[in-house]
């Protein structure tokens, strides 16, 4: 909710860097696998316990991941498939980077399972509640942006165990907060 307001004011510095990747040809598909796999390194980093590196390594691939949407909006290439292809990879990446955190014993695993189960129960309310005809559900106080910034943030000072923390429980505001309105929109 919150960092998402401030897309538009990011826009443009987006389109810059996406400028030149659209004259190679890069598709955003591509540019969607290889956020993936960016991020995919930043978890193996976590697993490595090298916290501090695999932030850096995240906030990279977290940008790819905005900038994937921008050039298929840019080169007019926005697809379904590409749409489903970006959200599907989110997932794999949050899940990865908890079990990175978790499997390099950085936090004790369940209070990384109970931010995993957090994290996906709000994006599939979203999804579900679309689908049910909510109209866009990017609500709460913890959507992707603020989960992946807390991560990010923490793991710079090498606390990403507070950040596991952090995350546990916002997600699960969020996972309420969206419940409530998906119940305003749909009943
Ligand atoms: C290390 C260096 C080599 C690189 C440094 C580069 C820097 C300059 C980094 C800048 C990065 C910045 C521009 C982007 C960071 C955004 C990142 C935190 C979040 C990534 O989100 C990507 C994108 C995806 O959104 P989308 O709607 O497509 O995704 C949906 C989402 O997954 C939903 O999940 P949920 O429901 O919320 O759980 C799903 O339901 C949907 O299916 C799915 O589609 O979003 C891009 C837009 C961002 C929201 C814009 C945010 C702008 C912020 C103001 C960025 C602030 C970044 C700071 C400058 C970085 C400083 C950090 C430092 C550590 C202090
Ligand atoms: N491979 C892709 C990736 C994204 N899109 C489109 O962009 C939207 C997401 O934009 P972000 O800025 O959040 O990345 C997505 O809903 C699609 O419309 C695409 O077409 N192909
Ligand atoms: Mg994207
Ligand atoms: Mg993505």
């Amino acid at each position: 909710m919150a960092l998402n307001r401030y897309r538009p004011a990011v826009k443009g510095y987006l389109e810059a860097i996406v400028r030149p990747l659209a004259k190679t040809g890069l598709s955003p598909n591509h540019l969607t696998v290889i956020g993936l796999m960016i991020s995919l390194a930043g978890a193996y980093l976590f697993y490595r316990g090298e916290q501090f590196t695999a932030a850096l390594v995240l906030l990279f691939g977290s940008l790819v991941d905005a900038l994937d949407g921008t050039l298929a909006r840019l080169t007019g290439k926005t697809s379904r498939f590409g749409a489903f292809l970006d959200s599907t990879f989110d997932r794999i990446s949050d899940g990865a980077v908890l079990f990175g955190i978790a499997l390099g014993n950085l936090v004790d695993w369940k209070v990384a399972f109970i931010a995993f189960m957090g994290s996906y129960l709000v994006s599939y309310e979203r999804c579900r509640a679309e689908l049910a005809g909510s109209g866009t559900l990017a609500v709460g106080i913890s959507e992707r942006a603020e989960r992946l910034l807390i991560l990010i943030i923490t793991a710079l000072v090498r606390h990403v165990d507070y950040g596991v923390y952090i995350v546990a429980v916002l997600a699960w505001i969020t996972v309420f907060q969206r419940m409530w309105a998906a119940y305003q929109r749909l009943r």
